[in-house]
């Protein structure tokens, strides 16, 4: 039996994806997996045992990966999974910044009396609004929601530009080549009604907008952030504000000083937040961490390499190491030692880290405990699994 841990909500259509004859759910101190969406674990301490972590969603900046990946703890997220709902968020807020709906609606629902309808033409023109067809719009980062956003848009007939140096080839096979690419950010922002960021958090993208960014803007654009708090500097965005620049911002991170502030709108963190996109995130979220429970193969890892190779031996033996030379040899002639034959295996690496796995005939379970011993002898071996086919 293996434990999951969870934190945070977690879809019941995700946690049904575990097998109750393989998995038990939260019954355990010491769980072979965590399922999380924005838990921090940089404040939760895991331990060791924690074979690996899936988040449900895209962001990844809530978990210490250096310290995962050095503990040989496999991190994995759900790209795509809530990408249609941040889309559909940012439409929504793209429409609300264009037309006062939000002052409108209580301002309708106050009205009373026998001429209702005259009291209303006497005062919409308070609440006239503007199109978004025409307007030119900057998309930063192209990925699964970046390039959803930058289609919708262009189908509402606004002017995208986009912008994303380091884009994946899946995503630029996505986009549409009617959509200009901007050669920096700076030529972006100069020509944007809005601007809509949609890039991860790392250090490096931290306060990706800026003050000299903001004050690149034009002086009536609106900021959207549904990405996370610290790409947009919140602190230059109010000084901008306070100068007269910018029409609006639009953030789905709120701080004290956003809450309170006219020009500001604030979501509670919600871009993701819509029943489909939570069961998508925890199914994706629970058949990876299966796939790599079960079979040791490992795909969308934000820290490890992707490795798939069919399981078809009786058993599976797999190795996370450091990425130097000669691991293959030294692990190889350690089984050699023991007259094992190789039927099938397969080396990646990432960075520091490398992942071994060798296919072969069934060996005792005495065996298989003396070998990790001496695997695990080697310096440089992180973490040995056996696993066995329940197919074989
Ligand atoms: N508000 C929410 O609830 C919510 C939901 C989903 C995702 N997010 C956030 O949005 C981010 C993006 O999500 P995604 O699913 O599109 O991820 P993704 O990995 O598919 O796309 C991110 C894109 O950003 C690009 N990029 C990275 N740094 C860049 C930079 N400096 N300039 C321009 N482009 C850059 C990458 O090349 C990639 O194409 C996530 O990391 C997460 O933080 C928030
Ligand atoms: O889990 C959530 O609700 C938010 C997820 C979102 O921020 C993400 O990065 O995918």
């Amino acid at each position: 039996m293996m434990d999951i841990k969870t934190y945070n909500v977690i879809a019941k259509e995700g946690l049904a994806e575990f097998p109750t004859d393989l998995y038990t759910v939260n019954q355990s101190q010491k769980p072979q997996a965590l399922l999380i969406r924005s838990q921090d674990m940089h404040k939760t301490p895991f331990g060791t045992n924690v074979l690996a972590i899936a988040r449900a969603g895209a962001g990844v900046n809530n978990i210490p990966l250096v310290q995962a990946t050095s503990a040989g703890t496999v991190v994995f997220n759900t790209p795509g999974s809530n990408a249609n709902a941040v889309k559909e968020l940012v439409l929504t807020m793209l429409l609300l910044a264009s037309r006062p709906v939000l002052d409108a609606i209580p301002w309708a629902h106050k009205l009373g009396g026998a001429d209702v309808s005259l009291q209303t033409e006497a005062g919409k023109n308070h609440f006239a609004g503007s199109e978004l067809l025409g307007k030119s719009i900057g998309v930063i980062g192209l990925g699964a929601v970046g390039s959803r956003v930058a289609k919708a848009a262009s189908d509402l007939g606004m002017k995208v530009i986009g912008y994303d140096p380091y884009i994946s080839v899946e995503h630029a096979w996505q986009l549409s080549n009617d959509i200009p690419r901007a050669e920096s950010l700076e030529d972006l922002l100069a020509v944007s009604d809005f601007v809509t960021v949609h890039v991860p958090y790392t250090e490096k993208n931290r306060h990706l907008l800026g003050k000299e960014q903001v004050e690149a803007m034009k002086q009536d654009a609106v900021l959207l952030n549904y990405s996370r708090s610290g790409i947009v500097d919140d602190a230059a965005v109010l000084a901008a504000l306070a100068a007269g620049k910018l029409r609006l911002f639009i953030s789905d991170f709120g701080t004290p000083a956003l809450v309170s502030h006219k020009k500001v709108i604030v979501t509670p963190h919600l871009g993701g937040t819509t029943a489909e996109a939570e069961v998508n995130g925890a199914k994706m979220a629970a058949r990876t961490l299966r796939k790599y429970l079960e079979t040791g193969n490992i795909v969308n890892s934000v820290n490890f390499p992707t490795v798939e190779m069919a399981f078809e031996a009786p058993l599976r033996l797999t190795l996370i190491h450091q990425n130097v030379p000669n691991m293959v040899g030294r692990i190889t002639t350690i089984l050699a030692n023991y007259n094992l034959n190789i039927d099938n295996m397969i080396n990646r690496s990432r960075e520091k880290i490398a992942y071994t796995v060798i296919d072969m005939a069934t060996v005792s379970a005495e065996q298989q405990a003396e070998l990790t011993k001496e695997l695990l002898h080697i310096p440089e071996v992180i973490r040995v699994r056996f696993l066995k086919n329940p197919r074989a």
